[in-house]
Protein backbone atom coordinates (compact mmCIF):
# COMPACT_ATOMS: atom_id res chain seq x y z
CA UNK A 1 0.00 0.00 0.00
CA UNK A 2 1.78 3.27 -0.82
CA UNK A 3 -1.02 5.58 -1.04
CA UNK A 4 -4.02 6.35 1.43
CA UNK A 5 -7.18 5.28 -0.91
CA UNK A 6 -10.04 5.91 2.09
CA UNK A 7 -11.65 9.35 2.50
CA UNK A 8 -11.72 10.32 6.02
CA UNK A 9 -15.25 11.05 5.73
CA UNK A 10 -16.21 8.36 3.86
CA UNK A 11 -14.43 5.28 5.37
CA UNK A 12 -12.75 6.33 8.68
CA UNK A 13 -12.03 2.97 10.34
CA UNK A 14 -10.21 2.10 6.88
CA UNK A 15 -8.77 6.00 6.61
CA UNK A 16 -6.95 5.88 10.29
CA UNK A 17 -5.48 2.43 9.72
CA UNK A 18 -3.86 3.01 6.49
CA UNK A 19 -2.73 6.69 7.65
CA UNK A 20 -1.17 5.15 10.93
CA UNK A 21 1.06 2.51 9.38
CA UNK A 22 1.50 4.64 5.79
CA UNK A 23 3.18 7.29 8.27
CA UNK A 24 5.29 4.67 9.77
CA UNK A 25 3.40 4.98 13.12
CA UNK A 26 2.41 1.59 13.61
CA UNK A 27 3.32 -2.01 12.43
CA UNK A 28 1.05 -4.65 12.86
CA UNK A 29 1.96 -7.96 15.31
CA UNK A 30 0.94 -11.59 15.60
CA UNK A 31 -0.93 -11.10 18.63
CA UNK A 32 -4.25 -9.12 18.46
CA UNK A 33 -4.33 -5.88 20.63
CA UNK A 34 -0.75 -5.87 20.83
CA UNK A 35 0.93 -3.29 18.17
CA UNK A 36 4.41 -2.43 17.51
CA UNK A 37 4.85 1.61 18.44
CA UNK A 38 7.75 2.47 15.28
CA UNK A 39 9.85 5.58 15.67
CA UNK A 40 7.10 7.88 14.77
CA UNK A 41 4.87 7.24 17.08
CA UNK A 42 7.02 6.73 19.78
CA UNK A 43 9.18 9.95 19.46
CA UNK A 44 5.38 11.63 19.76
CA UNK A 45 4.99 9.65 22.87
CA UNK A 46 8.71 11.12 24.45
CA UNK A 47 7.65 14.69 23.96
CA UNK A 48 4.32 14.18 25.72
CA UNK A 49 6.80 12.16 28.69
CA UNK A 50 9.09 14.83 28.87
CA UNK A 51 6.79 17.74 28.52
CA UNK A 52 4.70 15.86 31.68
CA UNK A 53 7.15 14.51 33.44
CA UNK A 54 8.85 17.99 34.21
CA UNK A 55 5.48 19.63 35.00
CA UNK A 56 4.66 16.34 37.61
CA UNK A 57 7.95 17.21 39.04
CA UNK A 58 7.16 20.31 39.39
CA UNK A 59 4.14 18.91 41.62
CA UNK A 60 6.26 17.46 43.99
CA UNK A 61 5.38 14.31 42.47
CA UNK A 62 8.30 11.72 42.54
CA UNK A 63 8.54 8.90 40.14
CA UNK A 64 9.33 5.16 41.25
CA UNK A 65 8.91 2.32 39.37
CA UNK A 66 6.88 -1.17 40.79
CA UNK A 67 6.61 -4.63 39.59
CA UNK A 68 4.74 -5.50 36.70
CA UNK A 69 3.22 -8.58 38.13
CA UNK A 70 1.04 -8.75 41.53
CA UNK A 71 0.12 -11.72 43.15
CA UNK A 72 -3.90 -12.94 43.09
CA UNK A 73 -4.32 -12.50 47.02
CA UNK A 74 -3.16 -9.01 46.84
CA UNK A 75 -4.86 -8.34 43.23
CA UNK A 76 -8.16 -9.98 45.10
CA UNK A 77 -7.68 -7.94 48.54
CA UNK A 78 -10.66 -6.66 47.54
CA UNK A 79 -13.58 -8.74 45.53
CA UNK A 80 -15.24 -5.37 44.58
CA UNK A 81 -12.43 -3.88 43.01
CA UNK A 82 -11.75 -6.36 40.75
CA UNK A 83 -15.44 -7.80 39.66
CA UNK A 84 -16.09 -6.53 36.61
CA UNK A 85 -12.44 -6.23 35.07
CA UNK A 86 -11.49 -9.82 35.89
CA UNK A 87 -11.82 -11.15 32.28
CA UNK A 88 -9.46 -8.82 31.23
CA UNK A 89 -6.57 -9.42 33.70
CA UNK A 90 -3.69 -11.66 32.14
CA UNK A 91 -2.46 -14.31 34.20
CA UNK A 92 1.21 -15.84 34.16
CA UNK A 93 0.01 -19.51 35.14
CA UNK A 94 4.04 -20.97 34.21
CA UNK A 95 7.84 -20.75 34.57
CA UNK A 96 8.96 -22.97 31.28
CA UNK A 97 6.91 -26.50 31.65
CA UNK A 98 6.20 -26.10 35.32
CA UNK A 99 3.17 -24.53 36.72
CA UNK A 100 3.41 -22.02 39.10
CA UNK A 101 2.34 -22.50 42.82
CA UNK A 102 0.01 -19.52 42.37
CA UNK A 103 -1.00 -17.66 39.78
CA UNK A 104 0.48 -14.32 39.21
CA UNK A 105 -1.33 -11.08 37.08
CA UNK A 106 0.24 -8.34 34.99
CA UNK A 107 -0.96 -5.87 35.86
CA UNK A 108 -3.64 -3.67 34.81
CA UNK A 109 -3.15 -0.75 37.03
CA UNK A 110 -0.75 -0.58 40.16
CA UNK A 111 -3.23 0.41 42.98
CA UNK A 112 -3.16 -3.45 44.43
CA UNK A 113 0.41 -3.44 43.54
CA UNK A 114 1.66 0.23 45.15
CA UNK A 115 -0.68 0.54 48.32
CA UNK A 116 0.38 -2.52 50.43
CA UNK A 117 3.68 -0.20 50.14
CA UNK A 118 1.73 2.66 51.23
CA UNK A 119 0.60 1.31 53.87
CA UNK A 120 4.26 0.07 55.07
CA UNK A 121 5.29 3.72 54.73
CA UNK A 122 2.40 6.12 55.78
CA UNK A 123 2.69 6.33 59.75
CA UNK A 124 2.68 9.68 60.30
CA UNK A 125 0.92 13.18 59.26
CA UNK A 126 4.95 13.55 58.60
CA UNK A 127 4.68 11.14 55.83
CA UNK A 128 2.22 12.59 53.58
CA UNK A 129 1.55 13.74 51.36
CA UNK A 130 2.89 11.15 48.97
CA UNK A 131 2.94 11.61 45.88
CA UNK A 132 4.17 8.76 43.09
CA UNK A 133 4.02 8.84 39.19
CA UNK A 134 4.94 5.71 37.30
CA UNK A 135 5.23 5.59 33.68
CA UNK A 136 4.98 2.11 32.39
CA UNK A 137 2.57 -0.34 30.29
CA UNK A 138 -0.22 -2.00 31.36
CA UNK A 139 -2.21 -5.30 30.05
CA UNK A 140 -5.85 -5.35 29.66
CA UNK A 141 -7.25 -8.28 28.37
CA UNK A 142 -9.85 -6.52 26.15
CA UNK A 143 -12.45 -8.37 24.09
CA UNK A 144 -14.21 -5.18 21.89
CA UNK A 145 -12.57 -4.86 18.87
CA UNK A 146 -8.90 -3.62 19.42
CA UNK A 147 -8.35 -0.59 17.65
CA UNK A 148 -4.61 0.89 17.78
CA UNK A 149 -3.56 3.62 20.06
CA UNK A 150 -7.39 4.10 21.09
CA UNK A 151 -7.84 0.33 22.72
CA UNK A 152 -5.35 -2.26 23.02
CA UNK A 153 -4.40 -4.96 25.22
CA UNK A 154 -1.15 -3.52 26.31
CA UNK A 155 -0.47 0.14 26.60
CA UNK A 156 1.90 2.54 27.40
CA UNK A 157 0.33 5.38 30.21
CA UNK A 158 1.83 7.60 33.20
CA UNK A 159 -0.15 6.45 36.56
CA UNK A 160 0.21 9.13 39.18
CA UNK A 161 -1.20 7.92 42.56
CA UNK A 162 -1.12 10.09 46.16
CA UNK A 163 -1.96 10.63 49.31
CA UNK A 164 -3.05 13.38 51.29
CA UNK A 165 -4.33 14.30 55.24
CA UNK A 166 -7.28 16.26 54.00
CA UNK A 167 -9.88 16.04 51.51
CA UNK A 168 -9.21 19.28 50.68
CA UNK A 169 -5.57 18.37 49.50
CA UNK A 170 -6.61 15.52 47.55
CA UNK A 171 -9.46 17.45 45.74
CA UNK A 172 -6.80 20.10 44.93
CA UNK A 173 -4.34 17.28 43.16
CA UNK A 174 -6.90 15.73 41.43
CA UNK A 175 -7.45 19.33 39.60
CA UNK A 176 -4.16 20.15 38.95
CA UNK A 177 -4.09 16.60 37.27
CA UNK A 178 -6.71 17.34 34.97
CA UNK A 179 -5.44 20.74 34.17
CA UNK A 180 -1.94 18.68 33.24
CA UNK A 181 -3.97 16.93 31.17
CA UNK A 182 -6.14 19.58 29.39
CA UNK A 183 -2.50 21.24 29.28
CA UNK A 184 -1.53 18.18 27.59
CA UNK A 185 -4.00 17.87 24.73
CA UNK A 186 -4.23 22.16 23.89
CA UNK A 187 -0.62 23.14 24.17
CA UNK A 188 0.80 20.03 22.83
CA UNK A 189 -1.84 18.34 20.90
CA UNK A 190 -3.73 21.14 19.75
CA UNK A 191 -6.74 19.47 20.77
CA UNK A 192 -9.65 21.33 22.88
CA UNK A 193 -10.71 19.25 25.73
CA UNK A 194 -13.80 19.53 27.71
CA UNK A 195 -12.98 19.09 31.57
CA UNK A 196 -15.73 17.50 33.61
CA UNK A 197 -16.66 15.22 36.31
CA UNK A 198 -18.13 11.82 35.19
CA UNK A 199 -21.84 10.62 36.38
CA UNK A 200 -22.09 8.37 39.27
CA UNK A 201 -22.70 5.73 36.49
CA UNK A 202 -19.72 6.66 34.86
CA UNK A 203 -17.17 6.95 37.26
CA UNK A 204 -14.84 4.71 38.34
CA UNK A 205 -16.62 2.68 40.74
CA UNK A 206 -13.75 2.12 43.67
CA UNK A 207 -13.17 6.11 44.29
CA UNK A 208 -15.09 8.88 45.29
CA UNK A 209 -15.10 11.24 42.52
CA UNK A 210 -13.96 10.39 38.60
CA UNK A 211 -12.77 13.99 36.74
CA UNK A 212 -12.45 13.76 33.02
CA UNK A 213 -11.26 15.42 29.51
CA UNK A 214 -12.87 15.03 26.69
CA UNK A 215 -12.06 15.22 23.05
CA UNK A 216 -14.38 15.81 20.33
CA UNK A 217 -13.78 13.41 16.96
CA UNK A 218 -14.80 15.42 14.01
CA UNK A 219 -14.32 12.85 11.39
CA UNK A 220 -16.82 10.87 13.24
CA UNK A 221 -18.77 13.29 15.44
CA UNK A 222 -17.84 11.16 18.37
CA UNK A 223 -16.53 12.22 21.82
CA UNK A 224 -13.84 9.91 23.18
CA UNK A 225 -12.04 9.86 26.62
CA UNK A 226 -8.39 11.27 27.00
CA UNK A 227 -7.16 11.19 30.57
CA UNK A 228 -8.77 10.86 33.80
CA UNK A 229 -8.40 11.50 37.52
CA UNK A 230 -9.85 10.06 40.50
CA UNK A 231 -10.62 11.40 44.01
CA UNK A 232 -10.74 8.23 45.47
CA UNK A 233 -11.61 9.18 49.21
CA UNK A 234 -10.55 7.03 52.33
CA UNK A 235 -11.78 4.09 49.93
CA UNK A 236 -8.57 2.63 49.23
CA UNK A 237 -7.09 3.40 52.69
CA UNK A 238 -9.31 1.15 53.72
CA UNK A 239 -9.49 -1.79 51.74
CA UNK A 240 -5.30 -1.58 51.89
CA UNK A 241 -5.39 -0.52 55.80
CA UNK A 242 -3.40 2.64 55.44
CA UNK A 243 -3.15 4.58 58.31
CA UNK A 244 -1.57 7.09 60.20
CA UNK A 245 -0.74 8.95 63.52
CA UNK A 246 -2.02 12.35 62.83
CA UNK A 247 -1.50 15.90 64.52
CA UNK A 248 -3.27 14.83 67.90
CA UNK A 249 -2.11 11.26 67.99
CA UNK A 250 -5.32 10.16 66.87
CA UNK A 251 -4.99 7.37 63.94
CA UNK A 252 -6.30 8.87 60.49
CA UNK A 253 -7.15 7.37 56.98
CA UNK A 254 -5.17 9.49 54.59
CA UNK A 255 -7.35 10.66 50.85
CA UNK A 256 -6.30 9.99 47.88
CA UNK A 257 -6.13 10.30 44.14
CA UNK A 258 -5.08 8.25 40.76
CA UNK A 259 -4.59 9.76 37.86
CA UNK A 260 -3.70 8.66 34.28
CA UNK A 261 -2.93 9.47 30.63
CA UNK A 262 -2.14 6.71 27.99
CA UNK A 263 -0.85 6.57 24.78
CA UNK A 264 -4.32 6.86 23.73
CA UNK A 265 -3.18 10.41 23.03
CA UNK A 266 -1.43 10.00 20.13
CA UNK A 267 -4.95 8.01 18.72
CA UNK A 268 -6.72 11.14 18.96
CA UNK A 269 -4.14 13.40 17.70
CA UNK A 270 -4.12 11.26 14.73
CA UNK A 271 -7.62 11.06 14.38
CA UNK A 272 -8.74 14.85 14.92
CA UNK A 273 -5.82 16.49 12.36
CA UNK A 274 -5.39 14.00 9.91
CA UNK A 275 -6.41 14.40 6.19
CA UNK A 276 -6.63 12.46 2.77
CA UNK A 277 -2.98 13.15 2.58
CA UNK A 278 -2.42 11.59 5.96
CA UNK A 279 -1.43 13.05 9.35
CA UNK A 280 -1.19 16.42 9.95
CA UNK A 281 1.08 17.04 13.00
CA UNK A 282 0.78 19.40 15.82
CA UNK A 283 4.66 21.29 15.64
CA UNK A 284 4.96 20.44 19.59
CA UNK A 285 5.11 16.72 18.98
CA UNK A 286 6.19 16.61 15.70
CA UNK A 287 9.48 14.14 15.27
CA UNK A 288 9.97 16.09 12.49
CA UNK A 289 8.84 20.01 12.33
CA UNK A 290 10.50 20.98 8.53
CA UNK A 291 11.70 18.76 6.19
CA UNK A 292 14.11 20.04 3.19
CA UNK A 293 13.59 18.74 -0.16
CA UNK A 294 16.02 19.42 -2.86
CA UNK A 295 14.66 19.38 -6.61
CA UNK A 296 17.80 17.94 -8.44
CA UNK A 297 17.44 18.89 -12.63
CA UNK A 298 19.93 18.47 -15.55
CA UNK A 299 21.05 21.86 -14.50
CA UNK A 300 21.69 21.64 -11.09
CA UNK A 301 23.62 18.86 -9.43
CA UNK A 302 22.73 18.07 -5.63
CA UNK A 303 25.93 18.89 -4.49
CA UNK A 304 24.72 22.45 -5.33
CA UNK A 305 21.55 22.02 -3.31
CA UNK A 306 23.52 20.52 -0.38
CA UNK A 307 25.82 23.72 -0.12
CA UNK A 308 22.97 26.06 -0.72
CA UNK A 309 20.91 24.16 2.43
CA UNK A 310 23.72 22.71 4.70
CA UNK A 311 23.78 26.71 6.79
CA UNK A 312 19.99 26.67 6.62
CA UNK A 313 19.90 23.40 8.06
CA UNK A 314 22.60 24.35 11.00
CA UNK A 315 20.83 27.35 11.23
CA UNK A 316 17.04 25.44 11.94
CA UNK A 317 18.89 23.61 14.14
CA UNK A 318 20.59 25.84 16.61
CA UNK A 319 17.38 27.66 17.06
CA UNK A 320 16.02 24.55 18.05
CA UNK A 321 14.18 22.85 14.80
CA UNK A 322 13.72 19.00 14.26
CA UNK A 323 14.69 19.62 10.66
CA UNK A 324 15.79 17.24 8.39
CA UNK A 325 17.40 17.44 4.35
CA UNK A 326 16.34 14.49 2.39
CA UNK A 327 19.00 14.08 0.33
CA UNK A 328 17.87 10.56 -0.77
CA UNK A 329 19.24 9.87 -4.55
CA UNK A 330 16.95 7.06 -4.84
CA UNK A 331 13.21 8.89 -4.80
CA UNK A 332 11.77 12.05 -6.23
CA UNK A 333 11.18 15.18 -5.04
CA UNK A 334 7.45 14.40 -5.92
CA UNK A 335 7.53 11.05 -3.72
CA UNK A 336 9.37 12.80 -1.00
CA UNK A 337 6.39 15.35 -1.09
CA UNK A 338 4.15 12.83 -0.42
CA UNK A 339 5.85 10.51 2.09
CA UNK A 340 6.59 13.63 4.77
CA UNK A 341 3.00 15.22 3.98
CA UNK A 342 2.18 11.17 4.71
CA UNK A 343 4.18 11.67 7.83
CA UNK A 344 2.57 15.21 8.96
CA UNK A 345 5.65 17.02 8.73
CA UNK A 346 4.48 20.40 9.59
CA UNK A 347 6.80 22.78 7.18
CA UNK A 348 8.51 21.53 3.93
CA UNK A 349 11.07 23.75 2.74
CA UNK A 350 11.61 23.16 -1.32
CA UNK A 351 15.19 23.68 -3.13
CA UNK A 352 15.26 24.14 -6.82
CA UNK A 353 17.70 25.84 -9.62
CA UNK A 354 15.31 29.08 -9.16
CA UNK A 355 16.05 29.04 -5.31
CA UNK A 356 19.09 28.47 -5.56
CA UNK A 357 19.43 31.55 -7.99
CA UNK A 358 16.85 33.74 -5.97
CA UNK A 359 18.56 32.80 -2.82
CA UNK A 360 15.33 31.75 -1.38
CA UNK A 361 12.76 28.82 -0.68
CA UNK A 362 9.13 27.65 -0.78
CA UNK A 363 7.96 26.87 2.08
CA UNK A 364 4.87 24.67 1.79
CA UNK A 365 2.48 24.44 4.93
CA UNK A 366 1.05 20.98 5.97
CA UNK A 367 -1.89 22.68 8.02
CA UNK A 368 -3.04 24.44 5.14
CA UNK A 369 -1.38 23.52 2.00
CA UNK A 370 -0.53 27.29 1.50
CA UNK A 371 2.83 27.74 0.13
CA UNK A 372 5.39 30.71 0.99
CA UNK A 373 8.47 31.94 -0.33
CA UNK A 374 11.22 33.38 1.87
CA UNK A 375 14.29 35.02 1.14
CA UNK A 376 17.58 33.73 2.57
CA UNK A 377 18.38 34.71 5.39
CA UNK A 378 14.34 34.89 6.57
CA UNK A 379 14.25 31.28 6.70
CA UNK A 380 15.18 30.30 10.23
CA UNK A 381 13.23 33.26 11.94
CA UNK A 382 10.15 32.61 9.35
CA UNK A 383 10.32 28.71 10.29
CA UNK A 384 10.27 29.08 14.15
CA UNK A 385 7.18 31.86 13.99
CA UNK A 386 4.88 29.75 11.13
CA UNK A 387 5.40 26.60 13.16
CA UNK A 388 3.65 28.64 16.13
CA UNK A 389 1.16 29.46 13.39
CA UNK A 390 0.61 26.01 12.92
CA UNK A 391 0.02 24.92 16.51
CA UNK A 392 -2.54 27.99 17.19
CA UNK A 393 -4.32 27.03 13.89
CA UNK A 394 -4.70 23.56 14.46
CA UNK A 395 -5.97 24.25 17.96
CA UNK A 396 -8.49 26.95 16.60
CA UNK A 397 -9.35 24.93 13.97
CA UNK A 398 -10.05 21.77 15.93
CA UNK A 399 -12.31 23.86 18.35
CA UNK A 400 -14.65 25.55 15.69
CA UNK A 401 -14.96 22.31 14.43
CA UNK A 402 -16.13 21.16 17.78
CA UNK A 403 -18.15 23.93 18.77
CA UNK A 404 -20.15 23.95 15.54
CA UNK A 405 -21.23 20.16 17.07
CA UNK A 406 -21.97 20.87 20.66
CA UNK A 407 -25.39 22.32 21.04
CA UNK A 408 -27.84 23.00 23.93
CA UNK A 409 -31.58 20.67 24.22
CA UNK A 410 -34.06 21.33 26.66
CA UNK A 411 -36.64 18.86 24.62
CA UNK A 412 -36.43 15.35 24.68
CA UNK A 413 -37.30 15.25 20.44
CA UNK A 414 -34.40 17.42 19.84
CA UNK A 415 -31.58 15.03 21.37
CA UNK A 416 -31.31 12.19 19.17
CA UNK A 417 -31.74 14.53 15.97
CA UNK A 418 -28.94 16.21 17.34
CA UNK A 419 -27.12 13.32 17.59
CA UNK A 420 -27.56 12.08 14.23
CA UNK A 421 -25.91 15.70 13.26
CA UNK A 422 -22.74 13.90 15.12
CA UNK A 423 -23.02 16.64 17.49
CA UNK A 424 -22.03 16.42 21.31
CA UNK A 425 -25.24 17.89 23.43
CA UNK A 426 -25.78 19.54 26.46
CA UNK A 427 -28.67 19.17 28.47
CA UNK A 428 -30.27 20.12 31.61
CA UNK A 429 -30.61 16.65 33.51
CA UNK A 430 -31.81 15.60 36.90
CA UNK A 431 -29.00 13.30 37.45
CA UNK A 432 -30.46 10.45 38.56
CA UNK A 433 -28.77 7.04 37.24
CA UNK A 434 -31.95 5.24 36.06
CA UNK A 435 -32.57 8.16 34.16
CA UNK A 436 -29.34 7.98 32.86
CA UNK A 437 -30.01 4.09 31.81
CA UNK A 438 -33.17 5.48 29.89
CA UNK A 439 -31.89 7.59 27.46
CA UNK A 440 -29.14 5.06 26.69
CA UNK A 441 -31.49 3.03 25.88
CA UNK A 442 -34.17 5.29 24.08
CA UNK A 443 -31.49 7.10 22.35
CA UNK A 444 -29.82 3.54 20.77
CA UNK A 445 -33.80 2.14 19.80
CA UNK A 446 -34.51 5.61 18.16
CA UNK A 447 -31.27 6.06 16.17
CA UNK A 448 -31.37 2.06 15.04
CA UNK A 449 -35.02 2.90 14.11
CA UNK A 450 -33.90 5.77 12.21
CA UNK A 451 -31.59 3.97 10.06
CA UNK A 452 -28.13 5.00 12.25
CA UNK A 453 -26.19 1.52 11.83
CA UNK A 454 -23.98 0.40 14.69
CA UNK A 455 -20.18 -0.05 12.93
CA UNK A 456 -19.28 -3.49 13.28
CA UNK A 457 -15.41 -2.87 12.50
CA UNK A 458 -15.71 -0.46 15.56
CA UNK A 459 -17.98 -1.99 17.75
CA UNK A 460 -19.11 1.58 18.84
CA UNK A 461 -22.55 1.40 19.52
CA UNK A 462 -24.88 4.43 18.48
CA UNK A 463 -26.31 5.06 22.20
CA UNK A 464 -25.71 8.12 24.01
CA UNK A 465 -23.99 7.97 26.95
CA UNK A 466 -22.85 11.00 29.10
CA UNK A 467 -19.17 11.99 28.88
CA UNK A 468 -19.24 14.31 31.59
CA UNK A 469 -20.89 16.92 33.77
CA UNK A 470 -18.75 20.16 32.11
CA UNK A 471 -17.20 22.20 35.41
CA UNK A 472 -18.18 25.19 32.96
CA UNK A 473 -21.58 24.62 34.03
CA UNK A 474 -24.34 27.30 32.21
CA UNK A 475 -27.20 29.41 34.08
CA UNK A 476 -29.17 26.59 35.23
CA UNK A 477 -32.80 28.75 36.66
CA UNK A 478 -34.33 27.38 39.63
CA UNK A 479 -36.92 24.74 38.41
CA UNK A 480 -35.49 24.09 34.93
CA UNK A 481 -37.04 20.80 34.27
CA UNK A 482 -34.81 17.68 33.23
CA UNK A 483 -35.00 17.21 29.19
CA UNK A 484 -36.45 13.16 30.16
CA UNK A 485 -37.90 13.20 33.69
CA UNK A 486 -39.04 16.58 33.50
CA UNK A 487 -37.87 16.47 37.23
CA UNK A 488 -36.25 19.43 38.60
CA UNK A 489 -32.25 19.63 36.20
CA UNK A 490 -29.71 19.63 38.88
CA UNK A 491 -27.20 20.05 36.03
CA UNK A 492 -26.36 20.79 32.72
CA UNK A 493 -24.90 17.74 31.61
CA UNK A 494 -23.25 16.50 28.34
CA UNK A 495 -24.11 13.68 26.12
CA UNK A 496 -22.62 12.23 23.01
CA UNK A 497 -21.75 8.92 21.27
CA UNK A 498 -18.44 7.93 22.17
CA UNK A 499 -15.78 5.34 21.84
O1 LIG B 1 -7.97 5.24 35.85
C1 LIG B 1 -7.04 5.23 36.65
C2 LIG B 1 -5.88 6.15 36.52
C3 LIG B 1 -4.59 5.47 36.77
C4 LIG B 1 -4.62 4.53 37.94
N1 LIG B 1 -5.81 3.66 37.96
C5 LIG B 1 -7.05 4.39 37.89
C6 LIG B 1 -8.30 3.49 38.00
C7 LIG B 1 -8.26 2.32 37.01
C8 LIG B 1 -9.65 1.68 36.93
N2 LIG B 1 -9.45 0.29 36.45
C9 LIG B 1 -9.44 0.08 35.11
N3 LIG B 1 -9.25 -1.13 34.60
C10 LIG B 1 -9.01 -2.20 35.45
C11 LIG B 1 -8.77 -3.48 34.91
C12 LIG B 1 -8.52 -4.54 35.76
F1 LIG B 1 -8.28 -5.76 35.25
C13 LIG B 1 -8.51 -4.35 37.15
CL1 LIG B 1 -8.18 -5.72 38.17
C14 LIG B 1 -8.75 -3.10 37.71
C15 LIG B 1 -9.00 -2.03 36.85
C16 LIG B 1 -9.23 -0.70 37.37
O2 LIG B 1 -9.24 -0.46 38.57
MG1 LIG C 1 -11.44 -0.79 30.63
Amino acid sequence: LLAITASKFDDFPTWYREVITLSEMIDYYDISGCYILRPWAYQMWEAIQQWMDKEIKELDVQNSYFPLFVSKKALEAEKAHVEGFAAEVAWVTKSGEDDLEEPIAVRPTSETIMYPAFSRWIRSHRDLPLKLNQWSNVVRWEFKNPTPFLRTREFLWQEGHTAHASFEDADKMVIQALELYRRVYEELLAVPVIMGTKTEAEKFAGGHKTTTVEAYISGTGRAIQGATSHHLGQNFGKMFKIQYEDENGEQAIPWQTSWGLTTRTLGVCVMCHGDDQGLVLPPRVAPLQAVIIPIVTKKVKLETIVEFADPIVKSLKAAGVRVKFDDRINYTAGWKYNHWEQKGVPIRLEVGPRDIESKQTVMARRDTGEKITVPEDEITSKVVELLETIQANLLARLTAERDDHFTRVTEWEDFVPALNRNDIVLTPFCNETEWEEKVKTLSRAEALKEGEVELATTATSVAAKTLCIPHDQPDLPEGTPCFISGKPATCWVLWGRSY
